[in-house]
Order: structure tokens, then sequence, then C-alpha cells
């Protein structure tokens, strides 16, 4: 019932693409999504309760380098135009889906489709289920009641931390370098990222940091695809039904215990030039990105403050017309990497950050989320993650980066990035 069929670029022939048959049924009743992950082969892009999670592997494209996306998107079209589908709801994220993670970087990486078994699924006050065989099996018809539910899942037990690539100050050390490196012109910004190692004594369930993540970042989009899971608050691209939006951060104050001292401070962020400066490098890499697949892009001329529960950002949301038959996963390849996550002028900021960080980011900081037959989709940006060590699930890595620009202070940025693991480090229960 599990088994899946995993697809390789050179197995890309026209003749080999295997023919899906897809069935999408109302399901007329209240669903909690997540307390409905199996524990191995979940996948979950959840907000405020909506979403889908899909359950098992139908079957799945493992592709690396440089075509990561273009190889995706011609898989993902010819498994499309094959499918046979009988959705009787027809909307964004019915009827076909694939679940998706990139890599960051070209080199190593490793991303990821995957079509599942079992997708569940709610939109507004709808909710449906929807099955997917590979032909010439007959379609699995599950029954809801043996889903398991999330009291049956064990707290992480004696989770330790330990510095991954840098230490802190080796970090800090780094941010001065790259600050260095602007003052003398090379480029404008470039977003430096650290790892941070967590090891518990007992295999951990990534349902339980999964459920609570969810609970505590309600306005962040809760994913989890092959072992990657945590909580964005940026959207990098929504597509439904020809409207594109994207929810751009950068520029962050950490938060304090007190509401009226955070007022104050998301007064001081939106002031902030140097965050200002930061985050309009993000939002000009996201429109003009967008510029040629859009009639027009709606750009707000100044951003507003999120407040999330350990920080605030500084965010903009973008909005547009569709004027090309693109799909949500061919505006992540295009929108992939903003200067949110990697700097200004890209390719000097990509550089640097293979010189500076000294790890490889893997799947952080790469667009993570969903697409459909039809196109539509969301993708955000891996961020606020773990990474559950495939081999060991005890282990996992921790990642966070920030927006360097020349007026960054090299200890603030690692009080930042100490902030931003918070979401995870909490989830862990510590
Ligand atoms: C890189 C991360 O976050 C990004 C960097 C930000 C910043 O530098 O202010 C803010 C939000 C994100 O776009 C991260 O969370 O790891």
């Amino acid at each position: 019932m599990t088994e899946s069929s995993a697809i390789h670029d050179d197995d890309l022939a026209p003749g080999s693409t295997p023919r899906l048959v897809v069935r999408t049924t109302e399901l007329g009743r209240e669903v909690d999504l997540l307390a409905t992950l199996p524990p191995t082969e979940a996948t979950a892009w959840v907000r405020r309760g909506e979403g889908l999670v899909g359950h098992g592997e139908a079957v799945r494209l493992d592709v690396a380098g440089p075509d990561r996306f273009a190889t995706a998107v011609r898989w993902w079209s010819r498994l499309s135009a094959s499918a046979a589908v009988r959705d009787e709801i027809g909307e964004p994220g019915t009827g076909l889906v694939a679940f998706g993670s990139f890599a960051f970087a070209d080199e190593p990486g490793h991303s990821t489709l995957i079509v599942p078994r079992i997708v569940l699924g709610r939109r507004g006050d709808r909710t449906w289920l929807t099955t997917i065989a590979v032909e010439p099996a007959l379609p699995v018809v599950p029954s809801i009641a043996s889903f398991p539910t999330s009291s049956q899942v064990g707290r992480p037990e004696g989770v330790v931390f330990a510095d991954g690539a840098l230490t802190g100050a080796q970090w800090a050390a780094a941010v001065a370098d790259a600050v260095r490196r602007i003052g003398a012109g090379e480029l404008d910004k470039v977003v430096l990222a650290r790892d941070l190692l967590a090891i518990a004594e007992k295999p951990i369930d990534f349902r339980w940091p999964l459920t609570r993540i969810a609970q505590d970042y309600p306005a962040c989009w809760t994913y989890a695809v092959q072992g990657l899971i945590g909580a964005t608050p940026e959207m990098l691209v929504r597509l439904e039904n020809g409207l594109v939006t994207s929810r751009v951060l950068a520029g962050t104050i950490r938060r304090s215990n007190d509401d009226a001292h955070d007022l104050a401070l998301a007064a001081s962020l939106a002031r902030s030039s140097k965050d200002l400066e930061e985050h309009e490098y993000a939002v000009r890499s996201v429109a003009d990105a967008l510029a040629p697949h859009c009639s027009s892009v709606n750009v707000p001329e100044s951003p507003f403050v999120l407040h999330l529960p350990n920080v605030m950002h500084l965010a903009t949301d973008l909005a547009g017309v569709l004027a090309d038959d693109s799909t949500a996963l061919e505006l992540a390849a295009a929108l992939h990497p903003s200067a949110a996550v990697c700097g200004t002028p890209t390719p000097v900021a990509l550089e640097l950050i293979a010189e500076l960080e000294h790890m490889d980011r893997g799947r952080y900081a790469g667009p993570v989320g969903w697409v459909d037959a039809a196109g539509n989709g969301e993708w955000g940006i891996a961020l606020r993650c773990a990474q559950i060590d495939p081999e060991d699930s005890r282990r996992l890595r921790l990642f966070a980066g920030c927006g360097i620009v020349a007026d960054s202070v090299p200890e603030a940025e690692l009080a930042e990035a100490q902030a931003k693991l918070v979401p995870v480090r909490d989830a862990l229960g510590t």
C-alpha cells in the first residue's frame, strides 16, 4: 500500500510517465488535518487548520542540480496531463496534487516532489479526501476513522543542543566579514545563516514538534516534506485561479515580554533605515521576478509590521494577475532565491554564502509547498525549520539566517538568529 516509485532525472522519457487515477470526494465533516498524519511518509501544508496533508507516496521525483526546477516542472506537467481525475469539488488543492521541497543551492542539493496516496484537504468549511493510485492498481479506499490522532504521539525526550558548522562567535565573525565586503562595494546585501544541532535520547516523532509549532505560530504556514519540518511566515508565491500573491519579509526585531514595549519596538522597526533598506532589496527581487509573468504587480509603498510570538518583521504583500500559463511551481522557480534569503546582487551573494557559511543549507531557505494539476499552489520559503536526519531520527539540524547590509552589527545579528531558532527549539519541548 505504501510502496512508492521514486523517479530520477533520467527516467523522464515520455513513455515512462506513470498514469495516475485520482479521485476527490467531499468529506462533509470537520477534520483536524495534522492529527491524521501517519508517523512516516507524511506531508503537510497547513495554516489555521486549512490546507493539505498527504499520506504515503504514490509517485515521487528526486532531483538535484541547477536544473532541479525545470525537471520538476516537466515531470509535473506530464504527470498532470496523463492523469485520469474525477474531482467533485474543483477548487485549488483538490484533484491531483504534489507536495515539494527544493534545495536552496544548485549543489549538492536534494529536491523532491511527492504525490501522496491519500490527500486530506480543507478550505474554508469544505473538506475533502483525494485518493491517488498508480495504474493499473485499484484506488485505495481509506477509512478516515482509522487515521491516528496526535494523542498517540510521544514528546521528544532529553533534547540537547550543539553548535553546527560554526560557533556563535565564528558566525558573528563571518557577519563582520560580510559587512566589510559590503562596505568595500562587492555587494549590497547578503543573507547569512547558521545551523544548530538538536540531539534527543530517542527517535523524534516529527508530529510532536509539528503540531506544537502550528499551535504556537498560527500566522505561519506549517509544513512537513521528507523530514523537513517547520512553520514559515514567508509566502514566496501563491497562485489561485490566476491571482498571484506573495508575502515578502526582511527586517527583523526581537520581541520583549511586554506588549507596550513591543509597540514601541514595532514603531522603531518601521522607521529603521537599515531594516527598510534590507526590506527594499527583498521586495524588489520579488517584484522584478514576477513582472514578466503578470499583467500588473501591485507593490504597496511601505511595509507593515508582522507580529509573531518571537520576532516582528517588516512585511510587504504583493499581488498580481497572471499573464501567462505558468504554474505556481514555475513562479516559485522564477522567484528563487529571493533577496530575503540570498542577497543583492544574487550571484555575488550566492558565492559569499558558500564561502562564509561553511555548511550546506540543504532544503532550508528553498521553496516548500504544493502544486495542483491546474497549476494552482502555494510555495513558502522553508524558514524556522529543522531537518530530521534520515539515518538517525534522534538528530535534527535547525537553521536561521539574517539579512546583512552595510549597517549590520554582528552581535545583534547573532541575537536575531537565536530568536529565529526559538520556534523549533520550543517545539522540541525545551
Ligand atoms: C533567513 C531567515 O529569515 C529571513 C530574513 C529576515 C531578516 O533578515 O530580517 C526576515 C525574514 C526572512 O526573510 C530565517 O528565518 O532563517
